[in-house]
């Protein structure tokens, strides 16, 4: 028994995670980041809102603003100047007067409504309104924003909307974590670089073109150390390199229990392993240790587990180290419209296909193989169908929890 009292020598997932966020220390290093190139960083600092946005009131929509108690004691209103967005009304509305005004553009003073020009009638410089309700179509100063207000929290990863909402700060350069570097290197004498002439006895690298533009999208820098043969020294020079550079080492193949899976055996001897073998399906032979600069991931070759377990185990792991606070599964309630087999032991992170049917209820099918060889059937898959680890076959119409997949392993 292991000291999560499992007896199966595989570590349940929870356990693992709390393992590993122990053994992880977040970077602590703050560069500052231009605007137009803090794309997927991850802010270091709060960012309160040194102003209102927007800076005063305006008008949201073309048309004219008035005083209503003027509009209610005239009807009709002599328009007395405009104001554009960048060009206000420098005057103060008098009775009876109201102003052109263009969407944007600043509340003259003494309005406190603009009605959109639909509900006006022209007649030179006299002008008629109809359907008009006080403080109608005004942007209030910091209606959006509030000076003093905390906009983005540290450990935000910046999205594009995040990028519009510094700019619309006036912010043009940011306190963002120093980048997450990443090594990566695939094991297997069987193994071809794609690009290589084919034989019918190896089989191309999948696994390590797949974890970089995964990487990538967690917004890491990658080192690619390319294929390395199923050799201890080789592989012991291979985790030496990246150790020196890079914040983790992620690896896939030989980790499991076959004669030349020596990844795990060099580790062992060169760092040290947290744990290998995790109750999680596709993706048991899962090893986590540390090198002295560095975390380690020691993958499944399988290139399937190696997607699941990545995205699963590894993407959460990275972005804690790169010193986000912010990163969950959605996870919906469904129904099987179709038998998924399980077999209890491992929590199953299985292919799917999910739709919203007519009656609004999450509808769950099993997508193809769940073979951990047959990387084709993502393609056919846009969630996970996950089942805890005591569970057993799930039949038509039981219960089915839903992970849509995220940017990391689809569109
Ligand atoms: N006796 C046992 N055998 C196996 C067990 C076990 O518990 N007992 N576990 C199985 C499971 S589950 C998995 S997953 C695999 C993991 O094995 P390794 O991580 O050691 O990986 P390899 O043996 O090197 O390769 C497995 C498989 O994947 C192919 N592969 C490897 N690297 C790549 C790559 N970069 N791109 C594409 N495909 C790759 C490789 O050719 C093998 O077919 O072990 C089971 N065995
Ligand atoms: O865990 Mo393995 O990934 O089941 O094939």
């Amino acid at each position: 028994m292991n000291s999560t009292g499992d007896t199966s020598g595989l570590m349940p997932i929870h356990y693992a995670k709390q393992l590993m966020q122990k053994a992880i220390s977040p970077i602590s290093e703050v560069v500052l980041c231009d605007l137009n190139a803090c794309l997927d960083r991850i802010i270091a600092h709060d960012i309160v809102s040194p102003i209102n946005v927007p800076a005063y009131d305006n008008s949201a929509m073309d048309g004219y603003a008035l005083k209503y108690d003027s509009f209610i004691a005239c009807g009709t209103l002599r328009q007395v100047g405009k104001s554009f967005a960048g060009a206000k009304f420098e005057g103060q509305l008098k009775a009876g007067e109201c102003v052109r005004i263009m969407t944007g553009a600043e509340i003259p003073k003494g309005a406190d409504t603009v009605v959109m020009q639909e509900n006006a009638r022209v007649d030179g410089k006299q002008i008629t309104f109809h359907s008009v309700t006080k403080g109608d179509a005004i942007r209030r100063a910091g209606y959006d924003i509030k000076q003093g207000a905390t906009l983005l929290q540290a450990g935000t990863r910046i999205n594009p909307v995040d990028i519009g909402l510094l700019a619309s700060l006036g912010i043009n350069e940011v306190d963002v974590y120093r980048q997450l570097c990443v090594a990566v290197f695939t094991t297997g004498d069987e193994l071809l670089a794609a690009g290589q002439a084919q034989r019918n006895d190896r089989i191309f690298d999948s696994n390590r073109p797949m974890l970089i533009a995964m990487l990538s999208r967690l917004g890491a820098r990658v080192i690619d150390l390319g294929i390395i043969a199923d050799n201890k020294v080789k592989i012991q020079a291979a985790f030496e390199h990246a150790n020196q550079y890079a914040d983790c080492v992620i690896t896939t193949g030989g980790v499991s229990v076959g004669e030349a899976d020596y990844t795990r055996e060099v580790l062992a001897q060169y760092g040290s392993i947290d744990f290998w073998k995790l109750a999680i399906k596709p993706g048991k032979p899962l090893a986590f240790g540390r090198l002295s600069n560095s975390i380690f991931f020691g993958l499944p070759g399988n290139p399937v587990s190696a997607a699941v377990t990545f995205d699963k185990i590894v993407a959460p792991a990275l972005a804690y180290l790169a010193g986000s606070r912010s990163f969950t599964a959605v996870t919906l309630q469904g129904v099987a419209i179709r038998d998924f087999k399980k077999r209890p032991g491992r929590t199953d992170y299985q292919r799917a296909h999910y739709f919203v049917n007519d009656a609004g209820v999450v509808s769950v099918e099993p997508s193809g193989s769940q073979s951990s060889g047959v990387l084709s059937c993502f393609r056919k898959s846009n969630c996970y169908a996950v089942f805890e680890s005591d569970t057993g076959d799930v039949l038509k119409g039981e219960p089915v929890q839903v992970q849509p997949f995220n940017h990391i392993i689809s569109e």
